[in-house]
């Protein structure tokens, strides 16, 4: 076809809004006129106005006439080109003067649309309590159904939303999914409990393709297989609906598993299995499109630096897009990650490293070691409030304390590094199910472990540093329902007794002014030799 046969087909019938396209009519206006309009072939523009004209005149009696005059709302596709025919300078200016002012009225419009959108935004953030830094950031959801309107989500995904019983977002979920919507990397950190792992795992499940025989498309680290368990569980709960291949990387299958033949789109990995996996077994993430790092700071800590680094690496990708997930983001953690972000958000909800408010927490001077059993023993008789969580520092002290529990009335069950995958699972699983009351445990399962119906964390050992406490309580007071958490100290805890002092008074609970009047501690961590859990007298020991 010709070229200005092809401009006549293109152009015919069609009618041309002044007012709306403002813009390209004035480039036409300013324009030369093209060799189409020129064509001696087309029929000229005036004929073919004033053809149109007698049509219209001829279906509508009571409009004879008007068309001339209306042709300044309405314009015909040929009217246009008319447009570019000579006319006389005053018509000119005068319709320049026109689309100059609704030019103008247009960016008006659009000023005040993003001025509102902005106020809007910075409405929900103050009512949420999320801070943000960074440039231009996505506004947060007003609730679930803006991620079809907003961001075209499948509705197969609201859909499981609301049959798990998730009505609206929290404020991580609000901030957080637009950001990696949007394609830009993020530091989230916001109370224990409060949703992090929809507000990585949804993004996900919305950007890539299920059932892609391409390779692994989304790799999320965690820093315990009990947590990794649980993200994949809940993952698949999500996608339901959708043959997303969502895979958890487990011993046999990081140590003999076949990568060339697996179908993966998700991978839930620890770290150690996962970088196994990729330098002695060629596990390929060249096409990884996101990397979480969930409880960021636990997989930055001493001695996994290195192993988060190749996996870095190997995530290859240059569109990639990492995110970081905490209750807790120490500076000296995000200043390490900053160097392999790109332009990312920093999304606060609430205080930074500080304790959900929705537990009541209390520190109990307990004297000595004996004491500290003699105190646990106490409260189980006065509030005994199942399900118990109760943390001690090693698994020697959890086997200890075990043995001591025994002797009481109490379902009681325990869960360290000694034992097996399956062991670990049903200690979890058992507690989960109300087949257990109390669960003694180490700090394998203080982070990330989502068991609903916790009423109260025992610190029976005192944590190792503030971050430690956080998480530890942090598994009570969960979604929105309130908890307990009760520490003890001794004597050999005072010193250390003010870094956890100071999230509590963050936190609004009331503490003793003489606490409050301890020296601040430089030392972070603490670790203290303990005497062995026992109700024997020393000589009998
Ligand atoms: N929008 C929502 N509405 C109601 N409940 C939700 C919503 N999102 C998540 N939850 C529930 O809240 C609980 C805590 O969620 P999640 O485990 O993701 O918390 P978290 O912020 O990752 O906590 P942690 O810091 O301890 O890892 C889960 O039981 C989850 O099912």
């Amino acid at each position: 076809m010709e070229k200005g046969k092809l401009s006549s087909a293109l152009f015919a019938g069609t009618h041309f809004n002044r007012k709306r396209f403002a813009a390209d009519f004035t480039r036409f206006r300013k324009g030369a006129p093209s060799p189409e309009v020129s064509a001696p072939a087309a029929p000229s523009p005036e004929k073919k106005r004033k053809r149109k004209s007698k049509n219209k005149a001829k279906k509508n009696k009571k409009r004879r006439g008007e068309e001339a005059d209306s042709a300044s709302d309405v314009v015909e596709g040929f009217s246009v080109f008319k447009g570019l025919a000579p006319k006389n300078e005053a018509e000119d200016s005068e319709e320049k003067v026109e689309t100059t002012k609704s030019e103008d009225s247009e960016v008006e419009r659009r000023r005040k649309e993003v001025e509102r959108e902005i106020e809007r935004a910075a409405i929900l953030r103050k009512r949420f309590d999320i801070h943000i830094s960074g440039q231009n950031v996505p506004a947060p959801l007003e609730n679930f159904e803006e991620l079809v309107s907003r961001h075209g989500c499948d509705s197969y995904l609201v859909g499981n939303l609301s049959k798990l019983g998730f009505q609206e977002p929290t404020p991580i979920q609000r901030q957080a999914i637009p950001i990696l919507l949007s394609g830009r990397e993020c530091f989230a950190c916001a109370p224990t409990g409060s949703g992090k792992t929809l507000a990585f795992l949804l993004p996900i499940l919305m950007k890539i393709k299920p059932g892609s025989k391409e390779g692994v498309k989304a790799v999320i680290l965690c820093p315990t297989r009990e947590l990794a368990a649980q993200t994949t569980r809940e993952c698949k709960k999500l996608a339901k609906g959708r043959k997303f291949y969502v895979k958890l990387m487990t011993k046999d299958l990081s140590k003999s598993g076949n990568f060339k033949d697996m179908h993966c789109d998700i991978l839930v990995s620890t770290p150690l299995r996962l970088d196994h996996a990729v330098q002695k077994r060629d596990l390929d993430l060249s096409r990884v499109e996101y990397l979480v790092l969930d409880e960021s700071d636990k997989l930055f800590e001493l001695g996994f630096v290195e192993v988060i680094d190749s996996i870095v690496k190997a995530c290859s990708n240059p569109s990639i897009i990492r995110s970081l997930f905490s209750a807790t983001l120490p500076d000296t953690i995000e200043a390490l990650a900053r160097t392999i972000m790109h332009d990312a958000v920093r999304v606060i909800v609430g205080r930074k490293n500080s304790a959900s408010s929705l537990i009541k927490q209390k520190l109990i001077f307990a004297g000595t070691e004996k004491g500290k059993l003699l105190a646990l023993r106490q409260s189980f008789a006065e509030s005994l409030n199942p399900p118990v969580l109760i943390f001690v520092q090693s698994k020697e002290r959890a086997k200890e304390l075990y043995k001591e529990l025994a002797f009481d009335d109490v379902r009681a069950d325990v869960i360290h590094a000694d034992l097996d995958e399956q062991q670990r699972q049903d200690a979890v699983d058992n507690l989960r199910a109300g087949k257990t009351w109390i669960l003694i445990a180490t700090e394998v399962i203080a982070r990330g472990m989502d068991f609903k119906g916790v009423n109260c964390v025992i610190n029976y050992d005192f944590p190792e540093s503030a971050s430690a406490y956080i998480h530890r309580i942090g598994r009570s007071g969960r979604a929105g329902r309130s908890g307990e958490a009760i520490t003890f100290f001794t004597e050999e805890d005072k010193p250390f007794l003010r870094n956890i002092a100071n999230v509590l008074i963050s936190s609004g609970c009331e503490i003793p002014t003489w606490i409050k009047a301890l020296p601040k501690l430089k030392r972070k961590k603490h670790r203290v030799n303990r005497d062995p859990i026992t109700t024997l007298p020393d000589e009998d020991y």
